[in-house]
Order: C-alpha cells, then structure tokens, then sequence
C-alpha cells in the first residue's frame, strides 16, 4: 500500500457507516473513495480502487461482502457482528488461497480484521474479563443496547463469554453454579456455558456489564459507549493496521497489544 490509504465503506448511510465516513475524511493520511449503500455488490466497479474497506452492515451480508473484498484484492475491517467459527474458518480459508496466489504474483497478503467493538472502554473490559475470569466461582454477561439493534446477544458480548469460558476452561473451573430447574428461558442466551442476558431500551447506544461472584464478594466490570463517535478512533486505528496484519485478526485487542 501506498502511503496514502483509500478506504471504501461499505454500509455508509447506517448508524456506524455514515459516523466512519466522516471519520474516514477527517483522518490524515486516509481518503475516502467509496460509500457502498445496500444495493452496491462489492467489486471493482463499486470500490473505486480502494485500499481498505470497511463493513458496517448486517450480519445477513457481511460474510459475503468480505469474500468479495479479498476476490477484489482489498483489505477488509469488519464491525459488522454474526461472526461464528464456521463463517471465520471459510475466511481463514479464503484468506490462505488469496494470499499464497499474491505471494506468488510478488504482492503481500491481504489482511481481515473482525473486531466485534471498536470502543476502547469495551476493549479494555473484554480484557479485564478475561483476565478475572479464573478467579470467579460465577460469572455472567449482560449487554444493554437501543432498540434498533437486530442481533441479539451482542458480538461484543459473545466475545466476552467466549473469553471468559475459554479462561475459565484452561483454570479447570467447571460451570457456574446454578439450581435453575424450570423457566429457562428467563435466565439468557447460553454462550459456550457462560449465561448472557440482552436488554434493548430507547436512550441507550451500547454498554457491557461483567458480573463475577465468589462466596462473600463480587466484581462488576462495566462500560458505557454513550456515542458512536467513541467508536471511530478504533475504527481509524484498524484501518491504519490492517494492510500490515495478513490472514485474520479477531479483536482490536491484538492490534492495541493487549492480549
Ligand atoms: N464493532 C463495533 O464497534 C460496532 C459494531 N456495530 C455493528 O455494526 C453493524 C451495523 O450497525 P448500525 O450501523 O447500527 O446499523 P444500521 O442499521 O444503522 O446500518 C446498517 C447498514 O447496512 C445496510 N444494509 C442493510 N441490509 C443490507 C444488505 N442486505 N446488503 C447491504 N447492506 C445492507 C443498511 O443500508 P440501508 O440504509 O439501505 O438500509 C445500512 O446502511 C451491526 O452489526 C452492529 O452490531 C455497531 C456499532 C459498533
Ligand atoms: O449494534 C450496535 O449498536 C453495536 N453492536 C456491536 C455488538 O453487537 O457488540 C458493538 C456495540 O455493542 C454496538
């Protein structure tokens, strides 16, 4: 890439899509070359030369729209969430035929970065709990969120359970306790074993809240994105990093060096 990045976005008249074009604008060294609406298929005539492009659209596309970056030989950054293992493994895959015939034609390998929050504050509380995870008898996530958001749980939350479970795993804690025998359905989505519970309310933008308990204590790790704008540094930060990261990066906690 050349030292002048040209990003296209894909998703740019939604929540995320239109704050990342003006963010785009405003960034030295970045210029913004295409804003791709819900009727554009990515490809060469849409993305307009693009170095990087960002996808903010909806877990229904945004598998497919990736494909066709890497066919298209662009960069990917994707907020967009609906990620699960099998989706990320036909993109490893994808990403390792691409990238091995670039390597063959001389050009260096392209890069995709999945990041289910691009705030800092989420970032940082994915870590915490991570890192608190073994130590807790208990543990359980709650994401709150305005009431257009069509995903629930939350990436951002799924990201954070699977963290937890993996911690939890490799400390050789077994399940929280839980007598629960009837009414099921009032106690969350199962996440790899740790429960997750989704409020959707007008006035709220996005928030976390991290629940761990022993026996006598317990440890809430909370945050609070109340505007999208606390959004874009992230999204910058991603766009700068990703054309130096080949293959697949899930989670801008690998790009702020925090895991
Ligand atoms: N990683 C992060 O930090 C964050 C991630 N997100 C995630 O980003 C995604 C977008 O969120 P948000 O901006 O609030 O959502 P919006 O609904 O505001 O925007 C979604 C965009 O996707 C477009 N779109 C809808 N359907 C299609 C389709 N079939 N093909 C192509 N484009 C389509 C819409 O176009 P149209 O306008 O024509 O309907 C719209 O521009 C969500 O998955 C959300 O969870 C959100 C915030 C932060
Ligand atoms: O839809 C949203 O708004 C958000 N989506 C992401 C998620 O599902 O985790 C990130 C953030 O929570 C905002």
């Amino acid at each position: 890439m050349s030292d002048l990045i040209r990003v296209a976005v894909l998703g740019a008249s939604g929540r995320m899509g239109a704050q990342t074009c003006a963010a785009v604008e405003a960034a030295d060294g970045l210029q913004l070359v295409a804003r791709l609406g819900r009727g554009d298929a990515p490809g060469a005539g849409t993305l307009a030369g693009a170095d990087v492009a960002v996808d903010f659209t909806v877990p229904s596309v945004t598998e497919a729209n990736v494909h066709a970056l890497l066919d298209a030989g662009v960069h990917a950054v994707v907020g967009t969430t609906g990620w699960d293992d099998a989706s990320r493994g036909r993109v490893t895959e994808h990403l390792g035929r691409v990238n091995a015939e670039r390597a063959a034609a001389g050009l260096g390998g392209l890069g995709v970065l999945i990041a289910p929050n691009f705030g800092l504050s989420a970032v940082l509380a994915m870590t915490f709990a991570a890192k608190a995870a073994r130590y807790f008898e208990s543990a359980e996530v709650v994401e709150l969120h305005h009431p257009n958001k069509v995903d629930a749980p939350s990436g951002t939350a799924r990201h954070t359970a699977a963290a937890i479970a993996r911690a939890r795993a490799e400390a050789g804690l077994g399940p929280s306790p839980d007598a629960t025998e009837s009414g099921w359905e009032a106690r969350g989505a199962d996440v790899d074993g740790v429960r997750v519970h989704a409020v959707r309310l007008r006035g709220l933008v996005a928030h976390e809240e991290i629940l761990f308990g022993n026996e006598g204590e317990q440890l809430v790790i909370r945050q609070d994105s109340f505007d999208r704008a606390s959004f874009m540094p992230g999204v910058v930060l991603a766009v700068r990093s990703v054309g130096s990261r080949p293959g697949l990066t899930v989670g801008l906690e690998h790009v702020l060096d925090l895991s």
